[in-house]
């Protein structure tokens, strides 16, 4: 039997500053395929090419991918100012609906920085542009020069609660990440609950309650390394069964139905 396919969230940008193009990271590629044993296929962000209810019957599940762009204030009732950077307004329009019927309909997701902020917003919650700027807060950014390694270096501690879900996922409740990040939940949206913190209180994992299927999101970057990576590797393998999972229930199903 073919293997689910999970939806990767692509990003608008322009290939020598002209040509415009949708790509999503081949980490997120690998990490789906060879960790969460899914098909991953790239969803090009823009309403103009998909529309929600077509990719719900598409995909069993969606990676929110992380991306430069920053989710539109507006979204969340702010608004835009330098501080909030760029922004992929194609994008905004796809996940957003898309995160909320998935939560509705229990069809799995999992964001990943980016992906994790919009995992926010769509419930209501709200971002802060820049939280190096705060008070007490860390620099999360990646540093600008280096290596490829050295960007996603792991560089903090999150700290679960310790009978949550992450914490059960990775049999412990404390981890090491990267961070590669400007933004950061500042509310966080209804029913968003907030299960992890980098030491200065950052929000850095959160799942959805009383969600019917898998909601859990991070905002550190688990497909580097996530076939290697203790932390990393368990989390695809949860997503990876919650869509096989959907997956199988959607076959039932159909075959009931024809
Ligand atoms: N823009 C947001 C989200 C950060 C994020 O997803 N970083 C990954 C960058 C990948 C890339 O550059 O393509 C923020 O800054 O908080």
């Amino acid at each position: 039997m073919a293997r689910p396919i999970v939806g990767i969230i692509g990003n608008h940008f322009l290939i020598n500053d002209q040509y415009p193009a949708q790509s999503a990271g081949t980490m997120n590629c690998c990490a789906i395929s060879n960790v969460s044993g899914c098909t991953p296929l790239i969803v090009p962000a823009d309403p103009r090419y998909v529309s929600v209810e077509d990719l719900l019957e598409s995909c069993d599940g969606f990676l929110f991918t992380g991306a430069r762009a920053n989710v539109h204030p507006e979204e969340y009732g702010e608004i835009e100012t330098l501080a909030h950077g760029d922004f992929d307004r194609a994008r905004d329009a796809v996940t957003l609906p898309l995160v909320r019927a998935c939560v509705e309909r229990g069809q799995p997701i999992f964001g990943i920085c980016r992906g994790f902020q919009e995992v926010n917003v769509a419930m209501g919650g709200s971002l802060f542009p820049e939280i190096r700027d705060l008070e007490g807060r860390d620099n999360h950014r990646m540093p600008p020069d280096g290596t490829l390694e050295e960007k996603f270096e792991l560089r903090h501690d999150v700290t679960l609660t310790p009978d949550g879900p992450f914490a059960a996922v990775f049999g412990t409740h404390k981890v090491l990440t990267n961070t590669l990040h400007g933004q950061g939940i500042k509310t966080a949206g209804k029913r968003v609950v907030i299960d992890g913190y980098a030491p200065d209180g950052t929000p850095e994992a959160i799942y959805i309650k009383d969600a019917p299927g898998f909601t859990m999101s991070v905002q550190w970057h688990p497909e580097w390394n996530a076939d290697a990576d203790l932390v990393s590797r368990p989390l695809f393998e949860a997503f990876g069964t919650a869509v096989h999972k959907w997956a199988q229930n959607k076959n039932v199903m159909f075959s009931k139905t024809a």
